[in-house]
């Protein structure tokens, strides 16, 4: 580190439909930033493709870029902290780093029929004991599986030792490191169903029935810790990347959530309600999730998840595919030009549902469409339906017994302020918006510059959250109710 130059952390955010590169400064303030969409692929009904050479492109540009901006301005990057969409599943030649298939996105219900025929079998028990997770085509290990059985040659060159597996944080680490590293951190390696959240390690039986090959595995490390220097050529030098961790437990680290009961809610692509139980896994009675929440100086926390597939995505639906909008902030104006919802719910099941339905064969509906329904029905529907998912999600996490205060926001769709006051309003909760809505990325910003000692401990890092704004509830109960009937009714509709 340079005596006179202020030390800056890079922190790359690799998501499900743009990579993201963010400079920090040793205050949290930020320095540049950088961002590139990316294509998707959908080859088949319920299928979800990126090509892992457009997640690798987008994320080294935008790193350099925000890297360059932010020098121009006299720090120096000192530390890299990596967080990415989590489950997506990437196989590569480890000789050529070179992808043996599209990743798998998370989204994708490909291995749907596996997942069923396991249930039945009795061993969604056992996946659940040990992981935490349910059994269902979101997680990683039937997508490795499925590559395995479909790419030629695949499973027997993985059992020699040939190949690689990983999560996009493995293999961004991998191309990152001019494949030096192959590693995951604890949190996504608890997204894949194949590892063991109570002893923290991969475990063999899981291996075993998903019929994946231990030799294909990254080796699993704290969030805080050495995950190699980064290749010389990228960046000029080689740079530490320190700070590893799945998007939703990095925006809950970025949200300060690190006491039991601590919630946030992330609204990207999808969304993910997390909140904290400390040094204990709580099973969920009402199909949540167990998972890692962080693993530092080889401590581990949990968390109880809600992951819902469809959020920011309703609304890009409406830009790409029904093009009535141009882009997502035209929605809260749109919303807000009507009284009310005129009856029309959208169940935005585009692949299916997650927590805590979990039915991944349910598809998307509109109801309540009348000869003047128009745009601005269908923009409030799809954010309406956001808000409803999460509603779901917090009657399941209340009748499993957490007791919620307040709900701290985070995420691309938090600026719109429309859907924030609809969300305290329907949750009847007070919802927190930080000033620094990229909480993600700033997330693993504090576990990278923990590990290189610009913060010193959580305490320091949990003083620095600040409020940019609070909506408070203020829909009567009547109509409260009268929103949520409409949106059972649709849903009934949708899971049948
Ligand atoms: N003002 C807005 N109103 C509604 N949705 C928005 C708004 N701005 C962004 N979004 C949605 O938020 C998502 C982008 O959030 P982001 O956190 O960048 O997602 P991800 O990390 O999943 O790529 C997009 O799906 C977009 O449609
Ligand atoms: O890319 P995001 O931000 O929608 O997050 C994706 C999640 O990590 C999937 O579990």
């Amino acid at each position: 580190m340079s005596e006179t130059q202020p030390p800056y952390i890079l922190a790359i955010d690799q998501g499900t439909t743009s990579s993201r590169a963010i400079v920090f400064d040793q205050s949290g303030k930020i320095i540049s930033q950088a961002q590139a969409e990316f294509a998707q692929h959908y080859p088949k009904d319920g299928w979800v493709e990126h090509d892992p050479e457009d997640i690798w492109r987008t994320t080294r540009d935008t790193a350099r870029e925000a890297l360059e901006t932010a020098e121009e301005n006299g720090g120096e990057v000192v530390a890299i902290g990596l967080t990415n969409q989590r489950e997506t599943t990437i196989l590569w030649d480890r000789e050529t780093g070179k992808a043996l298939y599209n990743a798998i996105v998370w989204q994708d219900r490909r291995t749907m029929d596996v997942c069923t025929k396991l249930r039945e079998e009795g061993f969604e028990i056992h996946v659940t004991a040990r992981t935490g997770l349910l059994l269902d085509p979101y997680f990683s290990a039937t997508k490795a599986a499925w590559i395995l059985d479909n790419v030629d040659g695949a499973r027997a060159r993985a059992e020699n030792g040939e190949i690689a597996f990983g999560t996009v944080d493995s293999f961004l680490i991998c191309r990152l490191t001019g494949g030096e590293t192959h590693a995951t951190d604890a949190t996504n390696a608890s997204r894949t169903s194949l590892y063991n959240i109570h002893d923290n390690c991969w475990d063999d039986a899981l291996l075993e029935k998903f019929r994946v090959p231990k030799a294909m595995l990254p080796n699993v490390r704290d969030c805080s810790d050495d995950y190699g220097l980064t290749d010389p050529e990228l960046f000029g030098r080689p740079i530490p990347i320190c700070g590893v961790a799945g998007d939703q437990q990095a925006a809950a680290f970025g949200q300060a959530c690190f006491e039991p009961g601590d919630i946030k809610s992330t609204y990207g692509t999808g969304c993910f309600v997390l909140i904290h139980t400390g040094d204990k896994v709580l099973h969920s009675q009402n199909k949540l999730l167990s998972t890692i929440a962080c693993r530092l100086d080889g401590k581990t926390t949990y968390a109880l998840e809600g992951s819902i597939f469809i959020a920011g995505a309703a609304i890009q639906w409406l830009r790409d595919e029904l093009e009535i909008i141009k882009s997502a902030d035209e929605t809260a104006a749109l919303a807000e030009s009507i009284e009310n919802n005129n009856g029309v719910y959208l169940v935005p099941a585009f692949t299916g549902l997650g927590a805590p339905h979990w039915s991944p064969s349910a598809r998307g509906l509109v109801s309540g469409l009348t000869r003047s329904s128009g745009k601005a029905e269908l923009a409030r529907a799809a954010l309406e339906s956001v808000v409803y998912q999460t509603a779901d999600l917090m009657n399941a996490i209340a009748r499993d017994g957490a007791e919620t205060k307040t709900l701290r926001v985070d995420g691309g769709m938090v600026a719109n302020d429309w859907t924030m006051q609809f969300l305290a309003d329907i949750l009847n909760l007070p919802v927190e918006r930080p000033k620094i809505l990229e909480t993600t990325a700033l997330g693993v910003a504090y576990l990278a510059g923990l590990k290189v000692g610009i913060f010193q401990n959580i305490e320091e890092i949990a003083e620095r959250w600040r409020l940019d704004a609070r909506f408070q509830p203020a829909m009567s109960a009547e109509e409260r109710a009268g929103n949520l009937s409409g949106w059972a009714d649709a849903l009934r509709r949708a899971l049948a």
